[in-house]
């Protein structure tokens, strides 16, 4: 681990939807200083977009089931709308950032997911990232914008889950900075009660984590997000957080990931 401090965040398509939260959430990232990545979502507004072409969307435990059709859509939705309008506005900003796809420097090359009980379609796995190139764009102080896509060894562009985007970054990163990664999604953290935010874990071991998912406490698209926060932890990112659109701020109220 490196002793430079990348910080590496990641947005969930709620966030994104609702321009109050994006902006105030944009303007605290704004001010982090040093090095920066920033990672988005859109699985929501990918759904609505599908809808409006008449096409379904089918979801099994928080990850998008791609077929051919959802994968355009997807690569429209998160590669065009939403990257493009995030990197705009951090250019309003004064921050001069890039928006990326996995394809984009050859920088998240993945494999099709296996099908074993499930067909997930179009869905990939990163198996590896190109970190020297993620750092000479840090080198330029331009911060990287990734959208949730990634790209195979022979050009097929997949949807790879938000959050796994952001957890295999920060991994790859952790070889040479100290690496913190914040989610910030709807929630103030991993709730213990759903009907209540104001039950939030605020530190998670693996242990606890696993007796939430058997009782399950943790369900959809949480399952995904601790997955790749343990992931991140126990391979070498020096913090995890969780929580909602003020987590960038001080004192925000969260959950913190521990080993
Ligand atoms: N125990 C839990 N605590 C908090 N959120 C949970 C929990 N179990 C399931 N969830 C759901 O997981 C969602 C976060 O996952 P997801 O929708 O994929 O987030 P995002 O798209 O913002 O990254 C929460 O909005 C909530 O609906
Ligand atoms: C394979 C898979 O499930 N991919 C996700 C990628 C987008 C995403 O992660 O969006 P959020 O952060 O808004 O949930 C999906 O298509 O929903």
């Amino acid at each position: 681990m490196g002793n430079k401090i990348l910080k590496v965040v990641k947005i969930g398509g709620k966030l994104i939807e609702n321009p109050v939260f994006l902006n105030s959430f944009l303007e605290d990232f704004v001010e982090m200083r040093g090095p920066k990545i920033l990672v988005h979502g859109g699985g929501n507004k990918a759904t609505a977009v599908a809808g409006k072409l008449g096409f379904e969307t089918k979801m099994i435990d928080g990850r998008r089931i791609t077929d051919k059709d959802s994968m355009e859509v997807i690569t429209m939705v998160y590669g065009g709308l939403i990257n493009k309008s995030i990197v705009a506005k951090l250019q309003s900003k004064k921050q001069n950032a890039i928006g990326l796809c996995g394809a984009d420097g050859n920088v998240l090359i993945s494999k099709r997911r296996e099908v074993k009980e499930i067909d997930y379609g179009f869905v990939g796995d990163i198996e590896k990232v190109n970190s020297g190139f993620i750092e000479s764009i840090l080198n330029q102080n331009m911060i990287p914008v990734f959208s949730a896509i990634s790209c195979t060894e022979d050009g097929v562009l997949l949807n790879t889950n938000g959050d796994s985007v952001a957890s295999e970054i920060a991994i790859a990163m952790s070889k040479s900075f100290e690496t913190q990664l914040y989610y910030c999604s709807e929630k103030k953290g991993v709730l213990t009660d759903m009907e209540n935010d104001r039950s939030v874990i605020s530190e998670l071991n693996s242990t606890y984590y696993k007796e939430l998912v058997e009782t399950k406490v943790i369900k959809d698209g949480m399952l995904p997000k601790l997955h790749n926060c343990f992931e991140a932890i126990n391979k070498g990112v020096a913090t995890v957080f969780l929580g909602d659109s003020e987590l960038l701020k001080k004192n925000a109220i969260h959950t913190k990931i521990v080993k």
